[in-house]
């Protein structure tokens, strides 16, 4: 019934209004599945390789369609492997992960339309579909999403005692007001980054003390714990020649910035801190976590790329505890499972994300509930952001 009978492959705009590739799985019972990839700005540098859209839909049209004509949408794994085929290369190099990541999350969507299931169902089981991962939402940001802001990536509201997802996500938003309110109070004007977050002209230290202000109103306001997190994005802030961090005028040692972080953790109570030290310092990682990871969550994203073999080698150093996956970091649904399984048996978290070029799509609301993920993160407002927090509280309330 989920045999595919044809895959169509096109460019769309994302956010940032750049191309990229949407594709369509049709079954021969009817079932129909639509993905469309998203595309990182800070990049990791092992992530599966994405090709310019147009390239991209050739070379998968060429080699990838034809060996997916016949093969079971509801077989997720045999689709996968024949992308995986198809491309021939470690890293999707050939036809390029977009193409891939696209495809694959189509066929799942298939596969449910087939079924009539839930796509976190058909991904996740039957049981799925009663815990709900906490929205990291990012509420100030700059780095490489926004010029003339903060040298952190990203400042996240981590709503951690709010007793329902929709409670959560509306917590976010209000926090990305409030952000709004302080800021005009002090004077300072801001632009939105690529992810919706507000990138003001200000300090990182301004930019903690503006957010803990806002988490503090808005937590008196709606009566639960909110904490805040950051994607620090810190191997953009590494210079391999200079061997350091670099923060405008000044920069910190490898030593000098766990001792940094470590500071911040314990001055903000930080929920989560993604990718703090450089994406080739495993030892750095491990240092950090053996100080803090008791208290918050240090997650690896471009330290992982969402591939076994990285969170094996992290996890064999007892770096980070826990993981950011990234679907089209590695190229495919059954790539990003297997990531989740091998954190979940090791007892890493898992946090499913939103890359910050995204569209529309939603698969990664359904893949965080499908796989029981502990928190999401998928940015705070903007359209292609609340089209997946909206799709939580849309599964949340059996609507989907
Ligand atoms: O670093 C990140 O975690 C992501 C998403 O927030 O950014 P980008 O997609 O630019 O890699
Ligand atoms: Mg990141």
């Amino acid at each position: 019934m989920t045999r595919i009978t044809s895959v169509s492959l096109r460019r769309v705009l994302d956010s940032r209004g750049n191309p990229t590739v949407e594709a369509d799985v049709l079954t021969e019972s009817g079932g129909f599945g639509r993905g469309a990839a998203p595309s990182g700005a800070s990049t990791g540098e092992y992530e599966a390789i994405e090709l310019p859209a147009s390239e991209s839909i050739a070379k998968a049209r060429e080699h990838a369609v034809p060996r997916l004509e016949g093969v079971y949408a509801g077989d997720q794994r045999a689709v996968d492997n024949a992308l995986r085929a198809a491309d021939g290369t470690d890293d999707f190099s050939a036809i390029g992960a977009n193409s891939a990541v696209a495809i694959s999350m189509a066929a799942a969507k298939a596969a449910a339309d087939v079924l009539g299931a839930p796509l976190y169902q058909h991904l996740g089981g039957a049981f799925r579909g009663e815990n709900f991962p906490i929205p990291l939402g990012n509420v100030v940001g700059g780095g490489e999403h926004a010029k003339e802001a903060t040298h952190i990536q990203e400042f996240l509201a981590a709503p951690v005692g709010a007793p329902s997802v929709s409670e959560a996500v509306f917590a976010n938003a209000a926090v990305h007001a409030a952000v709004a309110d302080v800021l005009d109070e002090r004077g300072v004007p801001a632009a939105k980054g690529d992810e919706g977050a507000w990138a003001p002209p200000i300090s990182d230290a301004d930019a903690f003390e503006v957010v803990d202000e806002a988490v503090d109103r808005v937590e008196d306001e709606v009566g639960f714990e909110i904490r805040f997190g950051l994607d620090m994005a810190a191997a953009e802030l590494y210079d391999d020649d200079r061997e350091a961090y670099v923060y405008g005028d000044e920069t910190k040692s490898a030593d000098e910035q766990i001792e940094y972080v470590a500071g911040l953790v314990d001055e903000y109570d930080l929920a989560y801190v993604e990718d703090p030290l450089d994406e080739n310092d495993y030892e750095a990682f491990a240092e950090l976590t053996d100080r803090v990871g008791d208290r918050t969550l240090i997650c690896g994203d471009d330290l992982f790329v969402t591939n076994v073999e990285r969170l094996q080698d992290g996890i064999d150093a007892g770096a980070a505890n826990s993981i950011l996956i990234k679907p089209n970091q590695i190229g495919t649904l059954s790539d990003a499972f297997d990531a989740v399984e091998l954190a979940a048996r090791n007892g890493y978290e898992t946090v499913i994300s939103h890359r910050s070029g995204e569209t529309e799509d939603t698969t990664i609301a359904h893949l965080a509930v499908a796989t029981d993920a502990g928190y999401i993160k998928t940015g705070t407002v903007g359209g292609e952001r609340t089209a997946k927090l909206n799709e939580l509280v849309r599964i949340a309330d059996d609507a989907v």
